[in-house]
């Protein structure tokens, strides 16, 4: 017998394709989940063995990061976030709802402005701007996406995902970004094809060192379990300055000596970030959902 460890890259009617250093095994998961009512997810690292008959068997999951989308991906380290500079308009208060959630999820974001053949140049200059702000708290932003070189920047195993408001462009990218993959991989691309009108829900293909999964992503969030106290600390440059404020628990809103609001008044910090997180607190305190998610 032999066992060896990889990742769930595709589920085809009952199987699990697993990435192992060897290559990609079908394999079936031993009923012991069937009880456990514990499900292989996409994107989740497991444990295989191989019988002498040549049978293979998805014996255990190792333990996950996060799962997130629908379909849930899991383990997933970094979303490509799709913003449109139009058709939806570009919003900060979508970009930062999404972020937070992000953050949340201890997942890293990379911002992608697309639409920018559509907007003049005022408007684009205006957006991009803002985008500056993101970039300098620590988000990378692209506007080109043949200037983004996404194959090297994924890390060895990393599972990518993309995510965007709906009509952002997430599928636009994705196709151009699995033609460019294919270009690299064409006897994969053509495995990975097979299955495509079956019950096929979603699959990682390799990108770089890692992988990108197949979907256009998640288009809604929901961010009412994030704890109301907890939500400075997904705003990530509120973070950084808290070392500064007076109190340890600061919620940077009427608290003496807080370093967010002296920042703020400064003009440090977007004035539409401190809004946003007012209103997400807002939003979680009320435990209300968005209309988009309604
Ligand atoms: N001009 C222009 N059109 C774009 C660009 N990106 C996407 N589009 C168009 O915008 C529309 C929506 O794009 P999609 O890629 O389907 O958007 P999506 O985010 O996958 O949308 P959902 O599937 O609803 O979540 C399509 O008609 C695209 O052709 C772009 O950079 N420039
Ligand atoms: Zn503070």
């Amino acid at each position: 017998m032999e066992q060896a460890t990889g990742t769930v890259i595709g589920l085809i009617a009952g199987y699990y394709d697993v990435q192992t250093p060897k290559g990609v095994e079908r394999t079936r998961a031993r009923g012991v989940f069937r009880k456990k009512k514990e499900k292989p997810t996409v994107g989740d690292r497991v444990e295989i063995q191989i019988d002498d008959q040549g049978m293979s068997y998805l014996v255990k999951i190792l333990p996950r990061k996060n799962r997130i989308g629908r379909p849930a991906v899991a383990n997933v380290s970094h979303v490509l976030l799709v913003i449109s500079a139009v058709e939806p308009d570009f919003s900060v208060a979508l970009l930062d709802r999404f972020l937070t959630f992000f953050a949340w999820q201890k997942v890293k974001v990379s911002i992608y402005l697309s639409k920018t053949d559509l907007v003049d140049t005022a408007k684009l200059t205006e957006i991009k701007e803002i985008l500056a702000y993101y970039q300098k708290i620590g988000y990378a932003v692209f506007t080109d996406p043949s200037k983004m070189k996404l194959e090297t920047q994924l890390g060895a195993g990393e599972i990518w995902t993309l995510a965007g408001q709906s009509g952002a462009g997430k599928s636009t990218l994705l196709n151009k970004l699995k033609r460019d993959a294919n270009q690299a991989t064409g006897e994969i691309s053509q495995s990975l094809n097979r299955g495509r009108h079956t019950t096929r829900k979603v699959e990682l293909f390799k990108l770089g060192a890692g992988f990108l999964a197949d979907t256009p992503g998640f288009s809604a969030i929901d961010l009412t379990p994030i704890k109301l106290t907890e939500t400075a600390d997904y705003f990530v440059e509120f973070k950084q300055l808290s070392a500064g404020c007076k109190f340890r628990s600061c919620q940077h809103i009427n608290e003496p000596k807080c370093a967010v609001k002296e920042q703020l008044a400064e003009n440090k910090i977007l004035p539409s970030r401190y809004e946003d997180y007012l209103a997400i607190r807002e939003e979680i305190s009320e435990g209300r959902l968005p209309e988009y998610l309604k």
